[in-house]
């Protein structure tokens, strides 16, 4: 089938290359010269597994191309809106102005019969909202089809989702009830066209869900708050476990053992960060202030503090590690990603506690293993440094923030013999602490402080 993806970002971009790997022919359009540049040449414009290779592939078989021209979405059947939702620099809502821009600027080359799906995650009610400006025309079908995708996993999450959701108008009922005129209800028109999309997936028997826009809509936002509740629930309970003298490791690998509970979004930390959750726990709160459900508002209000009180508490534990105050210390932070495998630093609680701890008068220097470069020109308050050992050199305090695989691996003996004092702070539990004790470092973690303690105890006799 040909298809176009309109925005080319983190989701669109993979978008658009895994479509092609499944054999359709693919339009990727986006606003960014520079970004449609890359993406034509074949190269990914940020760091994604597995994304270069796809893009390779869809070049050389011709079934993949890039544009800035809206134009060239004429043609396609199926038309997927990828651009981003971010939070409004006004208030706790989505900005919605680049998806009712893409829209607008992709309603002159839609043909009739085609479909409008759009893929962004968006607050409840926006699918009606652009049901009005594709109004005008009424031969064009409109369905909505959330994505799941985690960067870093991008490639794998999307040629194997764990379900395919389909908001169309009627929901279920609209989609497969038998109309008596004998014609396809636009529900039913675009169910079948998402099936033929989707098809090498449903072949090999992933679950597909069909319903109405709000409960698309809905099935998004309330999954990415779910998520973000499960990381804050264990995080107010690593608190808890420092004042009582427990392990959160410990309490949450046992809690996880439960399956009606299950181990997976319950490791204590820094926390979420990225363009996706933090961003989606806002619009959700927003949503629910409007539609004056005050449970929900006030939920994600709580996941929200939570989780930004860990980059404060994170701060306030280097700070101590440092004799209380950090002014005039050489401290080195280790990640600035928002997450390992990926090279988005959008809202990162990494890059955030980096700039707590300089604000305090500390001299900070970074590194990642793939984020300096998105990093540098926006933070120039921060030094950046690509080698982890030549970051290291000289640090009174190391703080281990994003849990890239070449940190948790990193020898403490090795890292002893640069730094200058042997303090590490592991705001991500991800270090074998007892290793690096006996290398003579000092470890903390956050909700770990018992065994931090107890070491104090064995070490003093
Ligand atoms: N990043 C993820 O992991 C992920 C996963 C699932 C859903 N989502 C959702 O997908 C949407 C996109 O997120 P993203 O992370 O890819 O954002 P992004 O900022 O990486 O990409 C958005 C792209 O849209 C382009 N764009 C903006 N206005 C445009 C227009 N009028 N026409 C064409 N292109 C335009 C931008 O230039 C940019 O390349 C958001 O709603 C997000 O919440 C993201
Ligand atoms: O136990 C955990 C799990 C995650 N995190 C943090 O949570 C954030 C989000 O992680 P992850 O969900 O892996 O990354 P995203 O790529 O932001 O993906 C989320 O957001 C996407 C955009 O909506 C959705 O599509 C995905 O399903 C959803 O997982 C990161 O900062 C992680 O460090 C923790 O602190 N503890």
């Amino acid at each position: 089938m040909k298809i176009s993806v309109i925005g080319c970002g983190y989701l669109g971009a993979v978008h658009a290359a895994t479509l092609a790997s499944m054999g359709h022919t693919v339009v990727g359009i986006d606003v960014d010269p520079a970004r449609v540049a890359q993406l034509a040449g074949g190269r990914a414009p940020f760091f994604e597994p597995g994304l270069d290779e796809l893009l390779r592939d869809g070049r050389a078989t011709g079934r993949l191309r890039f544009s800035t021209a809206f134009a060239d979405a004429a043609g396609a059947q199926m038309h997927f809106l990828c651009v981003g939702t971010p939070q409004s620099k006004t208030s706790d809502g989505a900005d919605l102005s680049y998806l009712v821009s893409a829209s607008k600027s992709l309603l002159p080359h839609l043909s009739r019969g085609d479909a409008v799906v759009g893929k962004s995650t968006v607050p409840v009610g926006t699918v009606d909202k652009l049901g009005r400006i594709l109004a005008a025309r009424p031969d064009v079908l409109l369905g909505w089809n959330p994505e799941f995708l985690r960067q870093g996993t991008a490639v794998k999450d999307t040629l194997v989702p764990d379900r395919l959701v389909y908001g169309v108008r009627g929901g279920k009922e609209g989609a497969f009830a038998r109309r008596s005129d004998g014609t396809q209800g636009a529900a039913r028109g675009v169910t079948a066209v998402l099936d033929a999309v989707y098809e090498p997936l449903l072949r090999a028997g992933i679950p597909r869900l069909v319903c109405n826009f709000a409960t698309a809509e809905l099935i998004k936002s309330a999954s990415n708050a779910f998520l973000a509740t499960k990381v804050s629930f264990i995080n107010a309970m690593s608190e808890l476990c420092d004042a009582a003298g427990a392990d959160v490791t410990e309490l949450s690998e046992a809690m996880g053992m439960d399956p009606r509970i299950g181990n997976r979004y319950l490791h204590a930390g820094l926390g979420f960060g990225g363009g996706c959750l933090p961003k989606d726990i806002r619009s959700f709160r927003a949503q629910a202030q409007a539609l004056e459900v005050r449970s929900v508002e006030d939920w994600m209000g709580v996941v929200d503090s939570i989780n930004l009180g860990q980059r404060a508490r994170t701060a306030e534990v280097a700070k101590e590690l440092c004799g209380g105050s950090i002014a005039g210390r050489t401290v080195t932070v280790l990640g600035a990603a928002f997450k390992p495998d990926t090279d988005d630093i959008r809202d990162s609680p990494a890059l955030d506690v980096a700039l707590r701890l300089a604000s305090a008068g500390a001299h900070v220097t970074v590194t990642d293993p793939k984020a300096i470069n998105n990093s540098w020109m926006r933070f120039p308050q921060l030094r950046f440094e690509a080698s982890a050992a030549r970051a290291l050199e000289g640090a009174e305090l190391v703080l281990l923030l994003t849990e890239w695989a070449q940190y948790r691996d990193l020898s403490p003996a090795a890292v002893g013999q640069l730094v200058r004092r042997r303090t590490v702070l592991d705001a991500r539990n991800v270090l074998d602490a007892a290793a690096w004790q006996a290398e003579g470092w000092t470890v903390r973690g956050l909700g770990t402080n018992h065994a931090a303690a107890l070491t104090e105890q064995i070490s003093a006799g």
